[in-house]
């Protein structure tokens, strides 16, 4: 039941929970990958079934196609929807101009294209993710598999003559093989403690040959929904300069919520 659940699951649950009430009929959703993105796919699958919600929904991975298909979300091909009215996502960190660190679970590349493909970007997170300047979590971009160690090498030299990383940057593994994303690519970590011109770094990485994407989105959120493990939520709007403050006391009786805790 929900009283076994950390107060990080139950926050990231309540954030994507209130997330889906920005959801209208008739939208076309870009579907967030993740442990929180995931809740939010749970509970629009639950409006759909249970309250008709009609949505066509633009999942950024395999995992989040397979769960969308499950819990009975309509899922379409980014082409086929064009664009988007809205993407809900979670994030690895996100600062106080909500620009955000993402790619933790791999899937930076195809969530950064839904995201900039949408009227709206709203990302959902447990309030352990705010951070005064990013760069903790280290930063994933995602590489070509051909020659990633020399595109590693030019990474390294590059930002170290920028004075951002020493030589830190790891290829993630899956066991004793590289991770391999949705895109067939690799992922490189870089280790950089705390980034201080988040544009400036976004740009020179995306300049060098064998980087696909980095994990640093900029100026494409435009509002964050804080969850907090007793039941908070804060609605942080960048564009309208508000935060709504509730708090969601269903968590013993919802029924999604009861499911999941299980
Ligand atoms: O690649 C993964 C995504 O960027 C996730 O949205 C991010 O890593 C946050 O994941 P979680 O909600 O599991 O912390």
């Amino acid at each position: 039941m929900s009283g076994e659940l950390s107060p990080i699951d139950k926050a990231k649950f309540v954030a994507a929970k209130r997330s889906v009430d920005f959801v209208e009929d008739g939208m076309r959703v870009g579907l967030g990958t993740g442990s929180t993105a995931a809740w939010m796919v749970r509970c629009l699958g639950e409006l759909v079934r249970e309250d008709g919600l009609r949505i066509k929904g633009v999942p950024t991975s395999t995992r989040t196609a397979q769960l969308a298909r499950e819990v009975g979300i309509e899922v379409i091909s980014l082409d086929e929807a064009k664009w988007l009215d809205l993407t809900i996502d979670g994030a690895d960190e996100f600062d106080s101009s909500l620009n955000l660190i993402k790619g933790g679970g791999g899937a930076l590349l195809q969530e950064k294209i839904v995201a900039t493909a949408s009227d709206q970007m709203i990302v959902i997170a447990d309030i352990g993710k705010q951070v005064d300047a990013l760069g903790a979590f280290p930063l994933p971009i995602e590489v070509i598999p051909f020659g990633w160690q020399t595109t590693q090498a030019l990474v390294e030299e590059t930002l170290i003559s920028m004075d951002v990383l020493g030589r830190n940057s790891t290829l993630r593994m899956n066991g004793q093989r590289p991770f391999v994303t949705d895109e067939g690519n690799y992922i490189l970590d870089l280790h950089l403690n705390r980034i201080g011109d988040a544009r400036q770094l976004a740009m020179v990485l995306n300049q060098m040959p064998g980087v696909v994407e980095n994990g640093l989105f900029i100026d494409i959120c435009d509002c964050v929904i804080v969850g907090f493990g007793d039941g908070r939520v804060e609605v942080r709007d960048i564009n309208a300069g508000t935060v709504e403050e509730s708090r969601l006391d269903f968590l013993e009786d919802d029924n999604l919520f009861s499911d999941l805790s299980d």
